[in-house]
C-alpha cells in the first residue's frame, strides 16, 4: 500500500493506540428453523462432512426451534465487553462479525472500514490454537479483505489477539465453575467424583499439526491443541483440589465428533468415557467443556442433552459445569490482551499474563502455524499476504 493511501489513525489515541476498534469475530448460528440448512452449508462448504451428519446435527438445531444460543451469547458478551471498557475509561469501539451467519464478517468489516478504523484489533471466540479454531478464522479475515479490496476500499490492518486458553480471565470462571458444579452433587458423591474435562474432537491429523511447526507431532499425540488443553485442565484441577480439599481424578476427552468414520479423530468419546466410569465404579461425574467459550450448541446438544441422557441411562449423577461466556473477569481479560498487544505494537514491553506451565502464546501465527488441508491467503499471520 503506497504511503499516500495511509491516513491518520483516527480515534487511535488512547492507551488501545494504535488500535482503534476491536472486532468480536466468532462462528455465528441460526436464528430460526429457516435459517438451519443454509447456515450449514455454509459451515460444511468444501469439508466433506457425510449427509446423514448434517441431517443429525440440523435435527439438533430444529430441537431447539432452529436457533443457536451462540448469537444471544456474543451479544451479552459485546455487552459486557462495552461496558468493562467504558468502565475503564477506554475508549474503543466494539464491532461484531461471523465466520457463518449474519453479521456477517465481510459485512461488519466493510462497516469498520466506512466509520474510518484503521487498525483493528480481533477477538476470535476460540481460545486454543488449531486449524479450526484459529487458521479457518484468519482465512475468513483474508476473504473478507479480499472482498473489501475488490470493492476498491482501502484496508484497514487486522491483528488476531493471541490464544487466552491460559489467561486467568478465562481459566479462573470456570474454576469457580467446577467447585460449584461439584457441590450441587448429593455430598456422599462429591469426594470420588471425576472431573470429565471435554473440548471439541478433530481430526488427530489436524491435531498433530496444530500450533507452531515446533509443537508438531506425527504419532496422534495432538501437538498445541492437546497440550494447551491439558495445560488448562491441570490448572483447574490442581487450584480445584486446593480449593477444596479433595484431588479429584481427571481426565480430557473430547465430543461433537464429525468427519467420515474412517478418519481417526481426537478420542476417547465423553459418553464413552462415561460409560468406562461408570463401569469402573466411578460415583458422579463433572463434565466441564473447556474448549468452549460459552454454552454452544455442542454444549447444550452434546453434553447437556446426550451425554447426560446416557448418564441417566447408566444411573450415574453427572453435572455440567459453566462455561466462561460474558463474566465479567473474561471482559477484562480481554480488555487486557488488547492493552498487552498495543503496547507491543508501539515498541513497548508488556507484563505477561497466563496460568499454567505452557507459557503466553505467540502473538502473530509463525508460517506453517495450524496449516490448511488445502492452503489459502490467511490475514493476521507471519504468512498473511496484507499488511
Ligand atoms: C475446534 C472446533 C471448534 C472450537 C473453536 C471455535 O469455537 O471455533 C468448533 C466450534 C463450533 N462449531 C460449531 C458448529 C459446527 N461445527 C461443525 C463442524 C466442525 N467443527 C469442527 C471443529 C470445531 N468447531 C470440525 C473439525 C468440524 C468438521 C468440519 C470441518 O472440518 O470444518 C459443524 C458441521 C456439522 C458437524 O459436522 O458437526 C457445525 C454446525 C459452532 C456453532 C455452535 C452453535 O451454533 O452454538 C461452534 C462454536
Ligand atoms: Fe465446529
Amino acid at each position: 500500500m503506497s504511503d499516500q493511501l495511509r491516513t491518520p489513525e483516527p480515534g487511535a489515541a488512547g492507551p488501545a493506540r494504535p488500535y482503534d476498534a476491536l472486532l468480536l469475530l466468532s462462528f455465528g448460528g441460526p436464528e430460526g428453523p429457516d435459517d438451519v440448512v443454509p447456515f450449514l452449508e455454509n459451515v460444511t462448504r468444501g469439508r466433506g462432512i457425510p449427509r446423514e451428519r448434517l441431517k443429525e446435527v440440523g435435527r439438533h438445531y430444529f430441537g431447539f426451534g432452529g436457533v443457536s444460543p451462540i448469537n444471544a451469547q456474543n451479544r451479552e458478551l459485546l455487552d459486557a465487553l462495552r461496558k468493562d471498557f467504558a468502565d475503564n475509561g477506554l475508549d474503543l469501539p466494539v464491532y461484531w462479525g461471523n465466520r457463518n451467519w449474519a453479521p456477517y464478517l465481510t459485512d461488519t468489516l466493510r462497516d469498520m472500514v466506512r466509520d474510518g478504523r484503521r487498525r483493528i484489533a480481533v477477538l476470535a471466540t476460540s481460545a486454543y490454537a488449531s486449524y479450526s479454531g484459529c487458521r479457518q478464522y484468519r482465512e475468513n479475515l483474508a476473504d473478507a479483505l479480499a472482498t473489501l479490496a475488490e470493492e476498491g476500499l482501502e484496508l484497514p490492518r487486522v491483528d488476531k489477539l493471541r490464544h487466552y486458553f491460559n489467561h486467568p480471565g478465562f481459566v479462573e470462571p470456570m474454576i469457580d465453575g467446577v467447585v460449584a458444579a461439584l457441590e450441587s452433587l448429593p455430598e456422599e458423591l462429591r469426594a470420588a467424583a471425576h472431573l470429565a474435562f471435554t473440548t471439541h474432537s478433530i481430526p488427530t491429523a489436524a491435531a498433530d499439526t496444530s500450533g507452531p511447526v515446533e509443537d508438531h507431532t506425527e504419532d496422534g499425540a495432538g501437538g498445541a491443541y492437546v497440550k494447551q488443553h491439558l495445560d488448562v485442565a491441570e490448572v483447574i484441577a490442581e487450584t480445584v483440589a486446593q480449593q477444596t480439599g479433595i484431588a479429584h481424578p481427571w481426565q480430557l476427552v473430547y465430543q461433537s465428533r464429525s468427519g467420515a468414520p474412517h478418519i481417526p479423530w481426537l478420542e476417547p468419546d465423553i459418553c464413552d468415557h462415561l460409560e468406562a466410569l461408570h463401569a469402573a465404579g466411578t460415583p458422579a461425574v463433572v463434565m466441564v467443556p473447556i474448549g468452549f467459550v460459552s454454552d454452544h450448541m455442542e454444549v447444550r446438544y452434546d453434553l447437556d442433552t446426550e451425554a447426560t441422557a446416557k448418564a441417566a441411562e447408566l444411573g450415574l449423577p453427572v453435572r455440567r459445569s459453566a462455561t466462561v461466556g460474558a463474566d465479567p473477569r473474561f471482559a477484562e481479560a480481554v480488555r487486557e490482551l488488547v492493552l498487552e498487544r498495543a503496547a507491543k505494537e508501539r515498541g513497548q514491553t508488556a507484563e505477561e499474563c497466563w496460568v499454567g506451565m505452557l507459557g503466553q502464546s505467540h502473538d502473530v501465527c509463525p508460517v506453517g502455524c495450524c496449516p490448511a488441508r488445502s492452503p489459502r491467503p490467511a490475514a493476521a499471520g507471519a504468512d498473511s499476504p496484507y499488511a
